[in-house]
């Protein structure tokens, strides 16, 4: 019997549908599935058309209403039927015309192309190529371009082209995998390295290549834009419920990291903003679920108690409840805090801010030459960071390698007496640092045969301290499938570095990028990439290999700059643009304002409440609003971490908040932490920016922050 798949291209349209087309839909594909080819081809209600002699034989419409026609794929061999559009009558036939869809030999895929606009192109460019400008891809042969999977008809028209603008402006029209080869060529990536990664990931999902009449496996290959429905699923089931196209379409890279049996060891996959990175690690618990051996159990883990609220929400999406049962989603610290509790039932965490105070406590007791700040870092990034125990450890050359201010061995000594008085405070009273608890939890994990975990995924990687790692490391016996862990440098917002080597987490081999980005559009993609450049990417994780750059395929108009003469003007300025977008028809609970700090939050409410605009202070953890759902959400820049939200506004980019230097590490106190805070700093403005799907506005009054790119 013949199997139903939809096209990715239909989902936003069936939204469009009222009920009563939804049912005749649902009536019609039903039949799809009942009836033999001939049959139904034939069958008088259905009225299927072919399109006009000298087209497409395997595309037909069909009537859904009086206003609404489908488009089929309905290939002359194999059982596999594809509708491929729903189009408003007076559309649909001409758009089916335009089209033509293929198999791409190379990647085993199904396109679709517009070839009545590429041919006319092809054969009389609107522009031609200016003789002063050479052709795209002039250094890359045809049979390069071949091998990649780039057919002949798109190679004649990316001769026409002499700019990336006029490739992206054409991209509706060429075959899609296609696109993406050309446009990680035309960024300067290597032939080779496109062909590892945008060609093989497909090759290895279709195993090989494919015949160009092979429809039926090329659309079972094509799951990044096509869904396969199950024979006994009805259509309205799986397009009526509330749709998110990550839980069905995963990009092959995504899909052959997440899917894969069976890793040798702890994987990394990172990459920029809005890869779906998050979205992989997800699909991961999925698998790892679904194949969990009995009384396996999954950590999922993300870095805050926000980010983890976020994932337990999205895994509740893709995992029914039986299998969520086996997956504990919660931070590393919560994991810390219930080993070392198992032990010492009485221990509770100790918050940062009163950990700083007992060492402030400590150094003023001890009357020591250095301020409390300065033995808190030696605290926390050499003596916890290398989870150092004796004074011996302490004196080792090696253990300050990476700080810059040197202490002679007496002031080493000295130093190390108020941190062991610290610490040991911290016991007496049984108020452990987060840090302190992950060192005790490594402690008893490490001293158990049997670990709490078969595998462990890790969100949002970046952020953790090398103590919350060795947590996680202790918490899974080392082998197949262990760790499996994401995350982005560029975004690292808090102060911590790692290595992943020391840490007894070999990654080597076993890191992969991802290069796509789904949430943000080119324009704004592109600007806050130059909030990065000639950073240091080396720091947080220890990637094996530098972050690359992201593309998205994504258009729209680019981000708004707006320097006030002063903080009421940016205020009065900012409910204009809010009030713009809100005309546009953007929800209010889909615009996100972020300010500096939380005084700027508290300033940016009352504004927008003044000038008439819903708005309410958001709290990402429990992704609730002050008072109304329906309100702009207003929040910190660290509180839009791992969000998205349709309209971005990032206020107060002023050079005196950015960088906020009461958050950094004063130079003469450590020039290498200095820098590394400054850093973490520009992290946060890139991180604000990029969580910004459509629209992005960015203001400041006075001297603008020097992260930003202006020119
Ligand atoms: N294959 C996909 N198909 C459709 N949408 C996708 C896909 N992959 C990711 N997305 C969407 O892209 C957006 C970004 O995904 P995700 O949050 O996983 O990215 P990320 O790399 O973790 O982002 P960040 O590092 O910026 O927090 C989300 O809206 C997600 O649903």
């Amino acid at each position: 019997m013949p199997r139903l798949a939809i096209d990715a291209t239909c989902l936003p349209q069936y939204d469009r549908l009222d009920r009563p087309t939804r049912e005749r839909l649902a009536a019609i594909t039903r039949k799809f599935r009942e009836l033999p080819l001939p049959a139904l081809l034939s069958h008088p209600d259905l009225r299927i058309r072919e399109l006009p002699e000298g087209q497409d034989p395997r595309i037909r419409t069909f009537r859904i209403s009086d206003s609404w026609t489908g488009v089929l794929l309905a290939p002359e061999s194999g059982e596999t039927f594809l509708l491929v559009h729903l189009l408003p009558r007076e559309n649909a036939e001409q758009w089916a015309a335009d089209q033509r869809h293929d198999v791409n030999r190379v990647m085993g895929t199904l396109e679709r192309r517009n070839a009545t606009a590429l041919a006319q192109h092809t054969a009389a460019p609107a522009t031609p190529p200016a003789p002063t400008r050479p052709a795209l891809f002039s250094d890359i042969s045809d049979e390069a371009l071949r091998q990649l999977g780039v057919d002949s008809e798109t190679i004649a028209f990316c001769r026409t082209l002499t700019s990336r603008e006029e490739l992206v402006d054409w991209s509706p029209a060429i075959p899609q995998d296609q696109y993406e080869v050309l446009l990680h060529l035309l960024d300067g990536m290597p032939v080779d390295q496109v062909m590892r990664e945008v060609v093989q990931p497909r090759r290895a999902l279709s195993g090989g290549s494919v015949a160009s009449d092979d429809y039926d496996t090329a659309i079972r290959n094509t799951r990044h834009r096509v869904m396969l429905v199950d024979d006994d699923a009805d259509i309205e089931e799986v397009l009526g419920r509330e749709f998110d196209a990550w839980r069905v379409f995963l990009h092959p890279t995504q899909r052959t990291l997440a899917y894969r049996p069976v890793f040798n060891g702890p994987v990394l996959v990172h990459g920029g903003p809005g890869t779906g990175k998050t979205v992989v690690a997800l699909h991961r618990v999925k698998y790892l679920a679904e194949h969990l051996p009995l009384g396996g159990r999954i950590l999922l883990t993300s870095f805050t108690n926000a980010l983890v609220e976020a994932v337990r929400r999205d895994l509740a999406l893709l995992l029914d409840e039986e299998l969520r049962a086996d997956v504990d989603v919660i931070t590393a610290d919560k994991l810390a805090l219930d080993i070392v509790r198992e032990e010492w039932p009485e221990v509770s965490l100790r918050p940062e801010s009163d950990t700083r105070g007992l060492f402030a406590n400590v150094v003023s007791k001890h009357s020591l030459p250095w301020s409390a700040d300065f033995v808190f870092q030696e605290y926390r990034h050499v003596v916890m960071a290398q989870d150092i125990t004796t004074v011996d450890g302490y004196l080792d050359p090696d253990a300050r390698r990476g700080r810059s201010r040197p202490l002679t061995v007496d002031e080493r000594r000295e130093v190390w007496h108020a941190i062991a008085t610290a610490r040991a405070l911290m016991r007496r009273t049984k108020q452990l640092s987060a840090l302190e608890l992950h060192a005790e939890a490594t402690r008893i994990l490490n001293a158990r045969t049997e670990k709490p975990y078969t595998n462990v995924v890790v969100d949002e990687g970046q952020d953790l301290h090398p103590a919350q790692w060795r947590t996680l490391r202790a918490a899974v016996a080392p082998g197949p499938n262990d760790m499996f862990i994401a995350g982005d440098n560029r975004q690292r917002i808090y102060d911590n570095t790692v290595s992943f080597r020391q840490l007894g987490i070999n990654v080597v081999g076993r890191s992969y990028p991802l290069r796509m980005n789904y949430r943000t559009t080119t324009e704004i993609l592109t600007w806050a990439e130059q909030i990065m450049q000639g950073e240091d990417a080396g720091l947080g994780m220890d990637a094996a290999e530098p972050a690359g750059v992201t593309r998205s395929l994504l258009q729209g108009a680019p981000p708004v700059l707006y320097g006030a003469p002063d903080a009421a003007a940016e205020l009065v300025a900012l409910a204009r643009q809010v009030r713009s977008w809100l005309a546009k028809g953007i929800a209010p609970g889909d615009i996100c304002v972020t300010a500096r700090t939380r005084r700027g939050v508290t300033e940016v409410v009352s504004a927008l409440r003044r000038h008439g605009i819903p708005a309410a202070r958001f709290n990402p953890q429990q992704h609730t609003v002050d008072d109304s759902a329906d309100a702009v959400r207003v929040t910190t820049m660290h509180g839009v971490k791992g969000l998205e939200f349709r309209a971005v506004a990032v206020t107060g980019v002023t050079a005196t908040a950015l960088p906020l230097m009461d958050h950094v590490t004063s130079p003469d106190l450590d020039e290498n932490q200095h820098r590394s805070d400054l850093a973490a700093q520009r992290s946060l403005l890139y991180v604000a920016c990029t969580r910004a799907r459509e629209a992005l506005y960015v203001s400041w009054h006075g001297d603008p922050s020097p992260f930003l790119p202006l020119r």
